[in-house]
């Protein structure tokens, strides 16, 4: 396992890419699963995730060939129809093969899910769906047998809450059910809109996406298409946060302003300058020090849970003190221990943490304990006095591209090194 060497205290300037998103790139993948004929997705990530959906795509049909940044996925046929423990277990988004395989074969048996360990994370929206579509669920040994005899029917489905994953679910499934699937309380992140593209040039009848009322008419079959997967914008709230940290200037490029919904107007509380440009945004910060600001996370457009433990860091460094409330997931504050080894001061009382800023932390050892908590130790890292090194740098390599090399270019002290504990 490797680890992260972080000198910190370097302001960054220059060109940083952003890649594609990993939790569409997942999705649309995903979608190869409906059809016959081959799918072509350009802007992919090369992920870990990414990886881990392959293997486990493979294992159900499909030829999968990278070139490049693009990704061939050809289901001709559907091999199996049983998605095992060992490849669902890892990846939150594996589960998603349930629906398309269920509506194009009649059938599934998928393990539960797995992901990062940020609360209990049940899929009972997922599966209320289904069985709304006239599928027949039964839950046995950790794995959902689903059967939809006669093949999924349209259905009219609310959502109790907003649920990303179960909209795509839903709407992935609906594609080829019998009728009109209308879903109400839809998730809205661009994701969702993103997939709905890539399903729309497949041949789907998708209205909506987007809003919070999704219209599916079901279509007998889905052709093969090429979509082009949309920039990160975890990634791009994350490196823009870098500035916040560390000051200078970045241009991110391959991205838009608009996908940061309610966080671009937190970092420019907070005292970052943020300029849309033709492809990208320009992020400079030419203030001594941030500004505190209280962030609540909430489906978007609100602020986005996944930019949550990246914000903390920026906040520990910041002028006042600052609250931080975590409304989508019970256990997301793993970081805030490990941020506190560096020197920050943060507090928890149930759904809210209470950073008080502090003028500098110093690096220290510090250990990843998921995905987004990863981020915000190397931002705090490259913020902080003297050296950090992080630890478990596999949940960083689930989600963010070729990190130190983007993060090197700009003038970071950064480097993996092999841990040999
Ligand atoms: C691979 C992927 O795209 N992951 C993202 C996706 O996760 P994911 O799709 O798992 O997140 P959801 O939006 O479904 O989860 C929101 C909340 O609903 C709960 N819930 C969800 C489904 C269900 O059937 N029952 C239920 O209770 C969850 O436990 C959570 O508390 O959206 C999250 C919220 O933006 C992001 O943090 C994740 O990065
Ligand atoms: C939580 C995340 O991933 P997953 O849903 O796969 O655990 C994430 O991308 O931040």
């Amino acid at each position: 396992m490797d680890k992260l060497a972080i000198i910190g205290g370097r302001p960054l300037y220059g060109k940083l890419p952003i890649s594609g998103a990993k939790n569409s790139a997942l999705k649309v993948m995903v979608a190869s699963l409906l059809t016959s004929q081959p799918l072509r997705l350009k802007n992919v990530p090369d992920l870990a995730d990414i990886r881990q959906l392959t293997a486990l795509l493979e294992q159900h049909g499909v030829g999968i060939q990278r070139e490049g940044a693009n990704l061939n996925l050809h289901a001709g046929e559907i091999t199996s129809t049983v998605a095992p423990y060992e490849l669902v277990r890892k990846m939150r988004a594996s589960f998603n093969v349930l629906g398309p395989i269920l509506a194009r074969e009649g059938k599934a048996k998928v393990s539960l899910p797995g992901g990062c360990a940020i609360g209990a994370r049940p899929v009972d929206l997922h599966l209320k769906a289904f069985e709304a579509m006239g599928a027949e669920i039964e839950l046995d040994e950790g794995y959902v047998l689903a059967r939809a005899r006669g093949g999924l029917k349209g259905a009219k489905i609310l959502f109790p809450f907003v649920s990303v994953g179960a909209t795509e679910h839903a709407m992935l499934a609906a594609t080829l059910a019998k009728g009109t699937t209308i879903l109400n309380n839809a998730a809205r992140e661009p994701e969702i809109a993103d997939l709905a593209n890539c399903l729309i040039a497949m041949g789907a009848q998708i209205a909506g996406a987007g809003t919070s009322t999704i219209t599916i008419e079901g279509v007998d079959r889905l052709s093969g298409a090429e979509h082009t997967v949309l920039p990160d914008r975890i990634e791009t709230g994350s490196y823009a946060m870098a500035v916040g940290v560390t000051g200078g200037e970045l241009t991110l490029t391959d991205t838009n302003i608009d996908l940061l919904g309610a966080a671009a107007e937190s970092l420019i509380e907070a005292g970052l300058e943020l300029t849309a440009l033709d492809n990208g945004i320009r992020v400079t910060m030419n203030r001594n020090r941030l500004k505190a600001v209280d962030v609540i996370t909430q489906p978007f457009p609100g602020f986005p849970t996944d930019l949550q433990a990246q914000f903390m860091a920026l906040m520990a460094t910041a002028e006042g003190t600052s609250t931080i409330k975590e409304t989508i997931f019970e256990n997301r504050f793993m970081h805030v221990p490990e941020l506190g080894r560096m020197g920050a001061d943060i507090h928890i009382n149930g759904q809210v943490a209470t950073v008080k800023g502090k003028a500098k932390l110093k690096g220290a050892p510090v250990m990843a304990t998921d995905l987004r908590a990863s981020m915000s130790l190397v931002l705090a890292g490259l913020g902080a006095e003297g050296q950090s090194m992080v630890s478990r740098l596999y949940h960083l390599d689930r989600g963010f591209e070729r990190l130190e090399e983007k993060l090197q270019n700009v003038g970071a002290l950064v480097e993996r090194v092999p841990d040999n504990d």
